[in-house]
């Protein structure tokens, strides 16, 4: 695995520095970029990384992670810009495309732009990755070394594809964790201890993931099995049809591709 700069430290980055770690990336080959003392301290304690206070003190390894916020990023590209050489750039940030980034860093276009989600940390990630064609195989194959070390990985042919993925992947463990807080709540409400509760909703939310992808069956027939005509599961999914869950669903992942498609409209009016 390749030595990676970290430019940013936050709760992605983190996630991603964890997984690479556990896959066996040396703590040492890990440099992060990091403004904020306790994050930087909280990485240090954690994973045992190299980390700066500021981009002029970094040694900056041939592939640089940016891992600000969007509003973040066309300051830092800016820092960035003079001490690219032959550098390979992969954004994680929301919405921002690759052509406005290029523009920040002064014409640069090593970029591969992707979108990974917080399951990296446990090496259960997925990520949606894109480049331009002026970025070769090889550097395609190098990003995609790093984020293949946490989870997943998969190509859009579209930039604004990666708008979806990050609404239904990149933004997806919080749709889940809403789940198992509500799922929590329903067991709680119906008289269970808390800590069984939490047991209960985890695990079987656990136990469904891993059927469904290991059994490799459609979802609809996995749930079909569950509910017998006339019993329990039949009336509860009743009830999320009433409620119009399903829809729901829609909107949200909707919802959150618009913003990220915003975010790229917002930020690319920047010069
Ligand atoms: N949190 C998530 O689930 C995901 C986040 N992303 C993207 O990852 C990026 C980071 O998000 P989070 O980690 O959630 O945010 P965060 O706020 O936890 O991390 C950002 C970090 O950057 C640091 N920072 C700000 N300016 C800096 C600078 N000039 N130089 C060095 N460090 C600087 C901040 O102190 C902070 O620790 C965002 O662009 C977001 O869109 C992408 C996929 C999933
Ligand atoms: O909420 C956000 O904007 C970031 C991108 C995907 C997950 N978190």
């Amino acid at each position: 695995m390749h030595k990676v700069s970290f430019i940013g430290g936050g709760n992605m980055a983190g996630a991603i520095i964890g997984g690479l770690i556990a896959s066996g990336t040396q703590p040492t080959d890990i440099e992060v970029v990091e403004i904020n003392a306790d994050a930087r301290g909280q990485l240090a304690a954690r994973f045992g990384v190299v980390t700066h206070s500021d981009l002029s003190q970094a040694r900056l390894h041939a592939l640089i992670v940016l891992a600000v916020k969007p509003q973040s990023l066309p300051e830092v590209a800016a820092s960035l810009a003079p001490r690219l050489a032959g550098h390979l750039v992969v954004s994680i940030a929301a919405g921002v495309r690759v052509a406005d980034l290029g523009r920040w860093l002064g014409g640069y276009t090593r970029i591969v732009r992707a979108m990974p989600n917080t399951p990296a940390l446990v090496q259960a990630g997925v990520a949606g990755l894109f480049a331009s064609s002026a970025v070769n195989q090889d550097s395609r194959s190098q990003a995609e070394a790093v984020l293949r070390a946490v989870g997943g990985v998969v190509w859009v042919e579209d930039e604004p594809q990666l708008d979806a993925v990050t609404a239904v992947s990149g933004s997806g463990p919080a749709y889940v964790f809403y789940f198992l807080e509500s799922l929590e709540a329903a067991a709680v409400a119906q008289g269970l201890a808390p800590a069984t509760a939490r047991q209960l909703a985890l695990q079987t939310f656990f136990g469904a993931a891993k059927l469904a992808l290991e059994s490799g069956e459609e979802p609809a027939v996995l749930r079909q099995r569950v509910t017998s005509r006339g019993g329990t599961t039949e009336r509860g999914i009743a009830a999320l049809e009433a409620a119009a869950v399903k829809q729901a669903i829609g909107q949200a992942v909707a919802a959150a591709s618009r913003r990220s498609a915003e975010l790229g409209d917002e930020l690319g009016r920047l010069a």
